[in-house]
């Protein structure tokens, strides 16, 4: 057994359902999942597409309501919380990254860096700014807006601006699903490094075996439920799991 699994879970899913539409639209997209995220753990969770990756991702990181169950951070149940509760505790101890950068394009590099923080009413850590900005590359950019910036440099931006107000999850929505492979390779081993220097934990979803082979263990899910685990992925492990389940 190692260390993290002996420390409470930073978050926990507890026979999460989640249900779409009513009636003949229905779509079960979570059948009862449950997890546990441990300290300063790195979890990839992959699986086939439409087998519910995204919808667990956002129950998790409270950016979607659940069905039944529970949604821990820490102590905390997100699903018992009202909209400006949520709000709340997203902006000051949960960070997301998107596939889609997701920056302001009127503002600069440092201005999207240093958004989430203002908008939570939060003082930035200058130093942190510093160790962020400099370990991403981003310095000779920080005056740039996000269209002369190349994808990598955006997506690094926004990894910035996750970062900087110190979440307790990371969570990551098919962060290099847009990036060539050396740009998407910069921002895995930016994560890796941030889970093994500061303990981050970072959940992230991806359909690449590469992306999920940073991870400290990969989560499958397929039709709504969790199927499969890994623990020290390897590329080859991880395509081999996929296969099974692609059948
Ligand atoms: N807003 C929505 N309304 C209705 N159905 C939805 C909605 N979002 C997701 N679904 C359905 O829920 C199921 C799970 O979707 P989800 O996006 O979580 O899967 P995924 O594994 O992330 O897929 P992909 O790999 O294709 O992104 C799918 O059947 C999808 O069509």
């Amino acid at each position: 057994m190692n260390q993290t699994t002996l420390t409470a879970p930073v978050a926990r899913a507890e026979a999460l359902t989640k249900t779409y539409g009513s009636g003949e639209n229905e779509v079960a997209a979570l059948r009862g999942v449950s997890a546990s995220f441990a300290p300063g753990q790195f979890t990839a969770i992959m699986g086939p597409s439409g087998s519910g990756k995204s919808t667990f991702l956002y129950c998790l990181a409270g950016l979607e309501t659940v069905t039944s169950g529970s949604v821990m951070i820490g102590d905390v149940d997100l699903t018992t919380l009202s909209r400006t509760q949520l709000t709340v505790l997203r902006g000051g101890r949960l960070g997301f990254v998107f596939q889609a950068f997701n920056l302001l394009p009127v503002l600069t590099a440092e201005e999207n860096i240093r958004l989430t923080a203002r908008m939570s009413g939060r003082k930035a850590d200058e130093a942190w700014f510093g160790v962020l900005v400099d370990a991403l590359g981003l310095r000779p950019r920080l005056g740039h807006r996000p269209s002369q910036l190349s994808g990598g440099q955006q997506q690094r931006v926004a990894v910035a601006r996750a970062l900087l107000t110190r979440p307790e999850v990371l969570f990551a929505d098919e962060p290099t699903g847009n990036l060539d492979s050396r740009s998407g390779a910069e921002v895995l081993r930016f994560l890796r490094s941030a889970v093994d220097a500061y303990r981050q934990t970072v959940v992230m979803v991806t359909h690449d075996p590469v992306a999920a082979a940073y991870a400290d263990r990969v989560l499958f899910l397929a039709d709504g439920r969790i199927v499969d685990e890994l623990t020290g992925p390897t590329i080859d492990a991880v395509h081999a799991r996929m296969r099974r389940l692609e059948g």
